[in-house]
């Protein structure tokens, strides 16, 4: 039977030493020169990304709307998925749709993560409650992330508003560790640029895993982050970078590069783990 998304992650955690998710936003206009004339660019350069950074990464984490922007996006996303889960099977895969409808809808959507993509979690918007989370949560082999503090300046309009006595991304956390989390298969997205917060929500929610986004082009600071964030066993996290790992270089070195700056963000996130 092949391991759940929270096995496969922990497993990832020891085996490898490494808290870093890869995330792959493919923009063509920063593609290298040799990427021009491809009319499968999309897939080459994060095929080669991704098999240059797999062994430095606890995950990797596709963004949906950088493939579905293009035509043809969709089928290129099937398919690097398929290629990470075939090369790479020991690196869960997360895409992130920030999914949340009704529940008939939200059905169909976990359908198109789980069966037509093949992820092993998705990222959930809780927004609309827990009969939108209902059919992602049921499939309990699988991650539901729920993005709970996000890292964008805006988290703070809806977010941070009181609600009786506590701001709202605090009731998420509390809701969705004690009431959703009954299989043990949800996480939280928290921001890298709100560490204070991230401190908060680890106290409130035990162990539960947290994808952090938000070091690297966004100025999060990994000590901090890594600090306020790990859990007493020094794992917890998956820090994701995007931006700062695929264009570290547009030349045709750009693997090693993305390489180089894998390697130097796993081992910066790990210096800060004990
Ligand atoms: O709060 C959030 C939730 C998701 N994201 C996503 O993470 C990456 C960040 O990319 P960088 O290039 O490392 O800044 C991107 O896919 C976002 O959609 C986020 O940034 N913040």
């Amino acid at each position: 039977m092949p391991s759940s998304f929270m096995q496969k992650l922990r497993d990832r955690w020891q085996q490898a030493d490494t808290l870093l998710c890869v995330g792959l936003d493919p923009d063509p206009a920063k593609f290298p020169d040799a990427f021009v004339a491809d009319e499968d660019a999309l897939f080459a350069f994060c095929r080669d990304i991704a098999d240059a950074t797999a062994e430095y990464a606890c995950a990797f984490k596709p963004q949906i709307a950088y493939f579905a922007a293009h035509n043809g996006g969709e089928a290129a996303l099937q398919r690097l998925i398929a290629h990470l889960n075939a090369t790479h099977p020991d690196v869960p895969v997360i895409l992130d749709a920030k999914r949340g409808d009704i529940g008939s809808t939200a059905g169909q959507y976990a359908v198109e993560a789980f069966d037509r993509f093949g992820a092993d979690a998705v990222t959930l918007n809780p927004y609309m409650g827990h009969d939108s989370a209902a059919p992602f949560l049921q499939r309990n082999d699988r991650g539901c992330i729920f993005l709970c503090h996000t890292s964008n300046p805006g988290a703070r309009d809806f977010q941070e508003l009181p609600v009786d006595g506590a701001p709202l991304y605090q009731h998420i956390a509390r809701t969705i560790a004690e009431e959703w989390n009954v299989d043990g298969n949800c996480a939280l997205v928290v921001g890298a640029t709100f560490p204070e917060e991230l401190k908060v929500i680890r106290a409130i929610i035990g162990d539960m895993p947290l994808l952090i986004p938000g070091v690297g082009a966004q100025g999060g600071d990994v000590e901090a982050v890594v600090r306020n964030g790990r859990t007493a066993d020094g794992t917890g996290l998956m820090v994701n970078s995007s931006r700062g790992i695929l264009y570290a270089s547009m030349d045709a070195d750009y693997a090693d590069a993305a390489a180089n700056a894998a390697r130097s963000l796993r081992d910066e996130i790990n210096r800060y783990r004990n």
